[in-house]
């Protein structure tokens, strides 16, 4: 058995840049779009955060979805780590958002009311009506997810849904490599790092309700030898813009976008 280090290792989270319909405002969860020209841009300044903190991660991890995908290649394009090696898993993918898909928020909000908009987008359980079935089932011949049972492939989630698919991600591929000191960085959704970030901050059903994560914004975790983060929240880099970024996130739906 090797010596256990001194502290685990460094865990970075990040958002992927404003995609083209976080731009337009619409429910956009398994949907692979690209990203808006501002979320490359978005993704470019993360990577100067990154060195400029000398962060540089050993490995990264995304989703299965391009928008996470391109903002990780953009970020170690910046570091000029591009040679690491990547590992992506469903799991890391955006809360699947059923019938939602596609809408704008703001005509969802419209519709339903205040309190059921913020219930189907920030509250644990919150459901909304399934993706339609020739959708479901042009989904579940997606390549990308032929490894999967097809029932794997959700119809729609919540958000503890969410987390019960991070979790073992978690468990069984990130802590481990942070245990071995790594810098691990995680580039993902507003939604699968919610529940992420629900695991390291053990947050009960009002704190996820509350949480908000902004686009291209690197969130650093640091932890003790037994893996507890220690400093709950974590860091973000640049702490004013993520305050800014995440407040615009919560206020999504209330207005219409300007584009
Ligand atoms: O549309 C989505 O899939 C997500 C993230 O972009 O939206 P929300 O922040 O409303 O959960």
């Amino acid at each position: 058995m090797g010596e256990r280090p001194a502290r685990a290792g460094t865990l970075l989270l990040l958002r992927h840049g404003r995609s083209t319909t976080n731009a337009a405002g619409r429910f956009t969860g398994w949907t692979d779009v690209p990203l808006a020209s501002e979320g490359v841009h978005e993704a470019e300044r993360a990577a100067r955060l990154l060195a400029r903190d000398g962060l540089l991660p050993d490995v990264v991890h995304t989703s299965l979805l391009r928008r996470s995908i391109r903002s990780a290649d953009i970020v170690l394009a910046g570091l000029d780590r591009q040679w690491i090696p990547a590992q992506r898993s469903w799991r890391l993918n955006e809360r699947q958002y059923g019938a939602l898909t596609g809408r704008r928020k703001h005509d969802v909000r419209a519709e339903a009311g205040a309190g059921l908009y913020d219930h189907w987008r920030r509250s644990l359980h919150g459901r909304p009506a399934p993706l339609p079935a020739p959708d479901l089932v042009r989904l579940r011949a997606d390549p990308r997810y032929a490894t999967l049972r097809p029932d794997a492939v959700p119809a729609v989630e919540s958000q503890a849904d969410v987390t019960a698919r991070v979790v073992p991600y978690w468990a069984d591929v990130l802590a481990p490599r942070l245990r071995t000191g790594a810098v691990v960085l995680v580039v993902a959704h507003g939604n699968s790092l919610r529940a992420l970030v629900t695991v390291l901050d053990g947050l009960d059903e009002a704190g996820v309700q509350r949480l908000d994560i902004p686009t291209g914004a690197p969130l650093r975790y640091d932890f003790d030898p037994d893996l507890r983060s220690v400093a709950r929240g974590g860091t973000y880099l640049d702490p004013g813009a993520a305050r800014a970024g995440a407040a615009a996130v919560a206020a999504e739906g209330h207005r219409l976008p300007l584009s």
